[in-house]
Formats: C-alpha cells, sequence, structure tokens
C-alpha cells in the first residue's frame, strides 16, 4: 500500500550508498512500513547515479516564464490545469521561480506521499505573509489556517477533538439536519418563485448560504438566518468579504512585503478582513454574554464548540476569536461548492443519481432523517463525495514547507525551508491513478472493486494528511453526507435545459467559474 519510491529510496539510504545528512536518515529510516518492503534499487540508482541531485539541478520555468503562462496565455485562474501542462514539459518534480520565491512542483503520488511523510512535527503549509501581516497589523491572534510552530500544535491540540472525534461530531447531526430541512424550503421556494417552478439558479450561491448557517449552527449554536427568503445584509456582506479576501490573496502575495501598503488594493484588503473578524467577534461577544449570564443565574452551562473553548478556558478569548474567524472562513466554500459539484454530476448522470436515490430509500425509508449511522450504510454516497472531491479538489495544490529538516524527493535532496507545491489536481487526473479520469464515476472508490485495491493512498488526499490536515473534514463531510442524501430522496436533479456546462477556475480554492443552475423536480413519490 506504499509508495514504492519511498521505499526505494528509503532502502538505497539503508544500504549505506547514499550520502545523506543524518537529519534525512532520521527522517526516512523512521517510515513505519521500511522493514516490511524489499526493493533493490532507488530512483537515485535508476537514473544510474549514485548521488542525489540538488536543487539547483532541477530544472523549470524561470521567473519571467511563469509571468508568461499566468498572465500571457491566461493560466492565472486556471493554475490547477498548469499544473498538468508543466508535468507534461517538466515531468513530474520541476521549480517554479516567482521573484526572490523559488517552488519545487510535485505531481506523482510517490513523490506527494514522500513529502508528507517526512513532514517534521509541526508543518507548516506556506508562512501566509498577507494573512499573518493583517493579524499582527491588528494585534490579533493566529488561528489553525495560520499559526505556526509550537503555538500552531497547542491552538490545534484544543481544537481537535470536538472537530474531529467521531463521538462529538455526531452529536452536531441534529442541529445539521435542521438546516438541510431549511434548505429543502428553499430550494422548493426558490424554485417556485424565482426558477419557472423547476430551475434553481445558482445553486453554489445559495449552498453557500446552507454551508454558513451549518458551520455556525456548529460553531455559535445559534442560526444565523442565512436561509430567510431575505438574508440578513450582514452575512451577505460576509460573503462578499470572503469573496474579495481570496481574489486579492494570490495578486498580493505576488508583491514584495514592504511594497503591500502602496498598493492600490490594500486598504480593501484589510478592510475585507476587518469585517470578518467583526462578524466573529459580534458572535463571540454574544456567546459571552449568554455565559454570564446562565452562570449569574446559577444554571449549568451547556453547549457546543465556542460554549466549550470559552467555558474550558484553554485559549484567551483572543484567541478563541483568532480560531473562529479561521474555522468560520476554511468551513464554508470548500462544503458548499463540493455539495454543488457533486449535484452538477449526478443531474448529468441519472443512472447514478437513480442508485444513489435508491440506496438513501433503503436505509432511510419514509420521513426517516439520516443519522451518522444511517450513513454508513451509504457506501455509493461516500463515493460520490469522495469522486467529486477527486475531480475538484477544493485545495487543487497545496503548499508545504519544510521546517525541520533537509529531505529526500525522487532523486533529489532539499534543505529545510523548502517550499513545496503539492500537484493534487494534477495527480487525481493522473489515469495511472485513476483510469478514465475526466469521468465521474464514484464506483472506483467503491470497497472490493478491482479499481481501488489498485489507487494509490495519496492519489487523492482532499482533506490532506497527517497533523496539519483539516480540521473540518469530519463536519464537513456529515453535511455533505446529510445534505446529498436528503436532497437526493426529495428532488431528482436535472441539468440547466441551457444544457451550459460549468468549469473550475482557481481563487485561493476552486470554484465554478460560472453559476450552476439545475432542475429540481418532485420525486413522483413525495
Ligand atoms: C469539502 C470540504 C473541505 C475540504 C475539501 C477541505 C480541505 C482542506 C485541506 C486540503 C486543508 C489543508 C490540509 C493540509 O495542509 O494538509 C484544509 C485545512 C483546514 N481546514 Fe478544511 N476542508 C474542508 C472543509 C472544512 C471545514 C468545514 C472546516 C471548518 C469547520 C475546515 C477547516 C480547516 C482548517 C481550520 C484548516 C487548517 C488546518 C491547519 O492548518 O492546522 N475545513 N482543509
Amino acid at each position: 500500500m506504499f509508495s514504492k519510491s519511498v521505499l526505494r529510496t528509503a532502502m538505497f539510504i539503508r544500504s549505506g550508498r547514499l550520502e545523506a545528512s543524518a537529519g534525512i536518515q532520521k527522517a526516512v529510516l523512521s517510515l513505519p512500513y521500511l522493514d516490511n518492503q524489499r526493493h533493490s534499487s532507488s530512483p537515485a540508482a535508476l537514473t544510474g547515479t549514485n548521488k542525489l541531485k540538488t536543487m539547483d539541478e532541477l530544472h523549470g520555468p524561470s521567473f519571467m516564464t511563469s509571468l508568461y503562462w499566468l498572465f500571457g496565455k491566461g493560466y492565472f485562474q486556471i493554475t490547477h490545469q498548469m499544473q498538468i501542462e508543466h508535468s507534461k514539459i517538466y515531468g513530474p518534480l520541476w521549480k517554479s521561480k516567482y521573484g526572490p520565491m523559488v517552488i519545487v512542483n510535485v505531481a506523482t503520488a510517490e513523490l506527494i506521499e514522500q513529502v508528507l511523510r517526512q513532514e517534521g512535527r509541526h508543518p507548516i503549509r506556506t508562512d501566509m505573509p498577507h494573512w499573518r501581516g493583517y493579524r499582527e497589523l491588528r494585534n490579533l491572534a493566529y488561528g489553525p489556517l495560520t499559526g505556526m510552530g509550537a503555538e500552531w500544535q497547542r491552538i490545534r491540540s484544543i481544537l481537535n477533538p470536538r472537530m474531529l472525534k467521531p463521538k462529538h461530531v455526531s452529536t452536531y447531526t441534529g442541529s445539521l439536519n435542521q438546516v438541510v430541512t431549511d434548505f429543502i424550503k428553499k430550494v422548493e421556494w426558490l424554485r417556485d418563485t424565482k426558477g419557472d417552478g423547476v430551475i434553481v439558479h445558482d445553486l453554489a450561491g445559495e449552498l453557500y448560504k446552507f454551508a454558513f448557517e451549518g458551520i455556525s449552527v456548529v460553531l455559535f449554536e445559534t442560526r444565523m438566518g442565512c436561509l430567510n427568503e431575505n438574508v440578513p445584509e450582514e452575512t451577505k456582506k460576509f460573503i462578499d468579504s470572503v469573496g474579495e479576501m481570496f481574489r486579492l490573496s494570490p495578486i498580493i502575495v505576488l508583491f514584495p512585503k514592504s511594497l503591500w501598503p502602496y498598493l492600490p488594493f490594500w486598504k480593501h484588503f484589510i478592510s475585507m478582513w476587518d469585517y470578518l473578524f467583526k462578524v466573529a467577534q459580534d458572535l463571540v461577544e454574544k456567546k459571552m454574554a449568554e455565559i454570564k449570564q446562565k452562570v449569574s443565574q446559577g444554571e449549568a452551562v451547556e453547549g457546543e464548540y465556542l460554549t466549550h473553548l470559552l467555558v474550558s478556558e484553554q485559549m484567551s478569548v483572543t484567541e478563541v476569536l483568532g480560531s473562529i474567524t479561521e474555522l468560520l472562513l476554511a468551513g464554508v466554500d470548500t462544503t458548499s461548492n463540493t455539495i454543488s459539484w457533486a449535484l452538477y454530476h449526478l443531474a448529468r448522470q441519472p443512472d447514478i443519481q437513480n442508485r444513489l436515490y435508491k440506496e438513501v430509500i433503503s436505509v432511510c425509508p419514509g420521513d426517516k432523517t439520516p443519522t451518522s449511522d444511517d450513513i454508513a450504510r451509504m457506501p455509493l454516497l461516500k463515493a460520490v463525495v469522495k469522486e467529486t472531491l477527486r475531480l475538484y479538489p477544493v485545495v487543487p495544490g497545496n503548499a508545504r514547507i519544510t521546517v525541520d529538516n533537509e529531505i529526500v524527493v525522487g532523486d533529489y535532496i532539499f534543505p529545510k525551508n523548502t517550499l513545496f507545491h503539492l500537484c493534487h489536481y494534477a495527480v487525481s487526473y493522473d489515469e495511472k491513478n485513476f483510469p478514465q479520469p475526466h469521468t465521474f464515476r464514484p464506483e472506483r472508490w467503491l470497497r472490493g472493486g478491482a479499481e481501488k485495491q489498485q489507487q494509490h493512498p495519496f492519489g487523492s488526499v482532499p482533506f490532506g494528511f497527517g497533523i496539519r490536515a483539516c480540521l473540518g473534514k469530519r463536519v464537513a463531510e456529515l453535511e455533505m453526507y446529510l445534505a446529498l442524501s436528503r436532497l437526493m430522496k426529495r428532488f431528482e436533479v436535472l441539468p440547466d435545459p441551457s444544457g451550459s456546462t460549468v468549469k473550475p477556475i482557481t481563487r485561493t480554492l476552486m470554484v465554478p467559474a460560472t453559476p450552476i443552475n439545475l432542475q429540481f423536480l418532485d420525486r413522483k413519490d413525495q
């Protein structure tokens, strides 16, 4: 099950034919599966050299060539496609230069596994100077997205249990199901009042409000009214601010920090962050007032995520605010876009949709709403989500900086602080990993299938891997499973009659380039 090339490299180091530093030896030799494997040659040996190459020897586009690809050839918004094109030109490992920044691109499942398995104790995605810069400017705390080092680890250890432990996550099912009920009503209303009785326009936009309501109910135990007929102004502004912040982020980071204050959009970027923190601050303050009131009346203080964080006093209020803001930010268009893409494909493949419908009604007949136990008995539903995330990895290219030690990747040795760009998108479209890679085929994920057994475990890792992996994975999955299963039960989903297709673009995250419009017909038995 583990990558052959990691093993080959590791075996090679072990055989003593390689001059690697003690740090690398330790990192690679600590791989748990090393002793079980027998491979005779390393990638270096395969190329006929016993010496690892250095980063200087790695080829790839110059700064000017990269700029030409981004802005001349128009790949700026489709950098995920650029991964595929560049891997065809340069092979699975290449170096891109962006001014003073050098990025090592990694584009096979084996090599991605190698990078991730050699991570140190405190992995870093990127140093996010612009996001961290805002927090420094306003004297705010870093959250799980922007935190680093031991401080990040401390925050994660406090945030993790109630986000990732199945016994805690399953307690969110009831409130999430209420949000799904309201979303179904909203779909009916939108279709009947604005879509000639059949169409819901801009489904991703509507699901964004659903996801915002869903994550708010988990974090704050509060309904935000995002699914009301008239969405509160504050929510609309929050949505716009997240969008603007994500749009400006990749542009700002291209400039040196000293120039940021002079950029025409820097003030706008700051004001967007101000608004995001303000919304979170209002919610935290509201919750604190509720807790104080309960305490003063001698009542027991019980509640979900935010209450737990505030009451347990493991974090200061400023730290709670920093983390909650980042959870809100990370937890909305990730899930909403995935649900949108899943419905987009199910609408185009009625056979899969019908099988899914049958699976759902056999586990949850009549009016029964699904529980986490029910979801466990819906393998096709899970496969649909996995396949959607393979085709549209929300984070199509993830970054990693190796802070703790030098690492060996393929035939190369990289120094500390190398910035890797893990090309997940290119890998999930590699037909060696996924035959017919452009086709939506959930069955490739079903257990027992021949294809499943051949898949490389790092072929599609949409939530990341290791201790820095997604904090909201379990909540996101629960939310997506509940929404999709109940939508399937209630509606037959068909494509937009205009026949328009939707492509993804990358705006920090991968999002639909144009609105997704779908028809929602009542199931005959409803
Ligand atoms: C379909 C839904 C989602 C996908 C595909 C997704 C994917 C990811 C990925 C790929 C990462 C980076 C992992 C790494 O670097 O190895 C990440 C990080 C993160 N995600 Fe998610 N995510 C989703 C939903 C959510 C939700 C709902 C939340 C909040 C409740 C959330 C909170 C976070 C946070 C806080 C981090 C940063 C963790 C850290 O750096 O320690 N995500 N996510």
